[in-house]
């Protein structure tokens, strides 16, 4: 057991570092931090060590194998345990005088509400997605509790500490979004290792292995873009064709194995290219590609006309109609082996003894893959599983993009891709760098210091970059962007019964006296507007509108900003015959909108100061709403509820002329 003297003695550094007002505050300060991988292990560790003594950790993970290069408070025996709990345990063993709250789940869960984040003095966040990001942003807005927001991708890295009304919020700043493919270049005419990786992941595997669906409203999208009518029809035709594979997928037993894998290769591999190049002018100006043929692959009598012109690196020595052997590599672009390919040597040597994942692979190994994984996939789903997606950490899901995306490549000419590479694609993996995640969390806590201050003049977004002379960069803080949907709502807190409160006892008790036209939303869905009032009488649990979730009221003639409404508990002796809710005290009292400024000339002015920021890095993107409420400036043309109606009925209004039609017709790498 640590003695004072000794505890007094483990914090004379920290002590001569913050002064002795802070370092005396820390042990009590309430630090949230979410996410324990690898950005939250080092900060876990420098919270730790820095004396934090309360510490709540929550991540709603189990530790995998490949955390362990990195997620150094985990070793090889605590794989499948969870994060939180074991990283909890391994930190608390670095100073006997904190106190660590684990917590395994998930921070959206509706427990986590406005009160409890206000239990907190401050936040960190170590996520990897911006779906949390965003929703943590909005709470630590509720709670008026600060926070610090940080990413790492590779090499790089960013924090951003915020204060709400004083700093820009996470959502301040629109965060780029994925980058999408038409469909008709992954669907019929590829031309990079990428379009054969995407085709594999987000069209095969779910055709196969996913949910069944009817694959036409993306082909009717495609159509209304004005992509290739002809083209579309056949698409049509072709998924049609996928039911016969996925009957024999499902009912296919251990004697006929390899059956079914052989009838869907037949069909993507061969059919379905026969029935593209039955379209000749779609190959009047580009190559054309070769129908595979499983049995002359398996016997090694498959001769693959090689077409230099499509290779994506061809550097003027491709050599057009020389032929790939059999049993030669598919070249791995940027490999040993793809340079000499391209050389002009066909002696292509593959090593057997490289490790599994980096090895190029024959035309041959990716059919014996593709029948291998094909099987296990398929068992899988006879033995129970109904539906299985890609996970880059699934064995059976990455060898089968791997094989499928390979023997596309081969039939296009493109060049093919190891598994490991295939794996940082299909995966949007950036390899993760633990020097990086060090840095990071050593900024965080360094701006979480000042924040705890409050010495905000001090405040910095930071930049880890890519860049050995100047390695950090820092950037003043620039206020919140006025137009902002996120950090300029005014939020509030209703403690109610979900059960016995009616939405409109809620929109009306809110807005008091200042009565005025609202249109009530919970996240996208419409529940009520100035023309359609058929849910007011319904209670806010009919509506499914519950503990951790916002209502947000929306002035309908865009003159007030939004009211958020974050609905929490009664508190337990809350005596029955009162209201079923308590309402704040004072009533919120939105600002006025501040007007968008006038539109850009047609010089653009210098570039704003906010506009040096880079976004915050992010392993995984979201694709953008088609039309993200909170961002929206200028009054809708239709009333919300009227506005989602047509939308059931299928039809996509656009606000402005200019505005581009949403993702749903192309095919997002996520
Ligand atoms: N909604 C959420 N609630 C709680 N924890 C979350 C949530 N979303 C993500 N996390 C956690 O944030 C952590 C982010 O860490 P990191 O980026 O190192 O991811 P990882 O899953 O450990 O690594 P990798 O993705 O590279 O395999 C993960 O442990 C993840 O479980
Ligand atoms: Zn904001």
């Amino acid at each position: 057991m640590a003695t004072k003297a000794s505890s007094s003695r483990r914090n004379l550094h920290a002590e001569a570092v913050l002064g002795p007002e802070l370092s005396a505050r820390l042990p009590e300060t309430k630090v949230l931090l979410v996410g324990a991988g690898g950005i939250g292990c080092e900060l876990l560790k420098n919270v730790v060590l820095a004396g934090f003594g309360n510490i709540t950790l929550l991540d709603l993970d189990t530790i995998d194998l490949s955390n362990l290069n990195r997620q150094f408070l985990f070793r090889k025996k605590d794989v499948k345990q969870s994060k939180a709990l074991v990283a909890a345990k391994t930190a608390s063993a670095f100073n006997p005088n904190v106190r660590i709250t684990p917590i395994h789940g998930n921070i959206k869960e509706p427990q986590f509400d406005i009160s409890w984040f206000r239990g907190f003095d401050i936040v960190l966040n170590a996520l990897d997605n911006l779906d949390a990001r965003r929703h943590v942003n909005k709470m630590c807005l509720a709670a008026n509790v600060p926070l610090v927001e940080s990413g790492t991708a590779g090499y790089l890295g960013q924090i951003q500490p915020i204060v709400k009304d004083r700093t820009e919020c996470f959502d301040c700043v629109p965060k780029p979004t994925t980058k999408t493919f038409p469909v008709c270049t992954i669907r019929s005419t590829p031309s990079q290792p990428i379009h054969c990786i995407v085709w594999a992941k987000s069209y095969l595997l779910p055709q196969l292995f996913g949910e069944e669906e009817d694959a036409g409203g993306e082909l009717d999208e495609a159509e209304k873009q004005g992509e290739n009518a002809k083209e579309i029809a056949t698409l049509r035709k072709e998924a049609q064709a996928f039911t016969t594979v996925r009957s024999a997928l499902r009912t296919q037993s251990k004697s006929e194995s390899s059956n079914a894998a052989r009838l869907a290769f037949e069909k993507v591999f061969h059919g379905d290219i026969l029935n593209l190049l039955s379209m000749a002018d779609m190959w009047r100006s580009r190559a054309p590609p070769t129908p595979l043929q499983f049995d002359a692959i398996r016997q090694d009598t498959f001769k693959l006309e090689k077409n230099g012109s499509l290779s994506p690196s061809t550097n003027g020595n491709s050599q057009p109609n020389s032929s790939i052997p059999n049993g030669s590599a598919i070249p791995a672009s940027g490999s040993a082996v793809t340079e000499k390919l391209l050389n002009g040597s066909h002696h292509v040597i593959v090593s057997k003894l490289g490790l599994k994942d980096q090895r190029a692979l024959t035309l041959q190994d990716s059919l014996e893959l593709f029948v291998s994984s094909t099987n296990k996939l398929a068992s899988r789903l006879q033995a129970g599983e109904d539906t299985i997606s890609f996970d880059k950490d699934d064995d059976d899901t990455l060898d089968f993009v791997t094989a499928a995306s390979n023997l596309r490549s081969a039939a296009y000419s493109i060049p093919g891709k190891t598994r490991w590479e295939v794996k940082e694609m299909a995966g949007n993996i950036i390899p993760a760098i633990a020097t990086t995640n060090a840095i990071i969390s050593g900024l965080i806590v360094l701006q979480a210091f000042h924040l705890l201050r409050k010495a905000y003049n001090s405040l910095h977004n930071v930049h880890v970059q890519f860049k050995p002379s100047m390695p950090l960069s820092s950037i003043s803080m620039s206020p919140p962007n006025a137009q902002c949907g996120v950090c300029r709502d005014t939020y509030t807190e209703l403690p109610c019964d979900p059960s016995r409160v009616t939405l409109g006892e809620v929109v009306s008790g809110i807005l008091g006296e200042n009565t005025r036209d609202v249109s009530v939303y919970e996240e996208k869905r419409v529940l009520s507007d100035p023309d359609w009032d058929d849910n007011l009488e319904r209670t806010l649990e009919s509506l499914n509108v519950t503990k951790g979730k916002f209502l947000s009221i929306v002035d309908d003639d865009g003159e007030y900003e939004t009211v958020q409404v974050g609905i929490s508990a009664l508190p337990p002796n809350h005596p029955i015959d009162k209201p079923a809710f308590i309402l704040p005290d004072p009533l919120p009292s939105p600002p006025k909108k501040v007007k968008p400024a006038p539109a850009a000339p047609s010089t653009p002015p210098p570039a704003p100061v906010s506009s040096k920021k880079r976004p915050a890095p992010d392993d995984e993107g979201v694709p953008s709403a088609k039309r993200l409420r909170t961002t929206a400036t200028a009054p809708a043309p239709f009333t919300p509820s009227k506005k989602k109606r047509l939308e059931d009925d299928g039809l996509i209004l656009l606000e402005t002329p200019d505005e581009a039609i949403d993702d749903d017709a192309v095919i997002v790498i996520d």
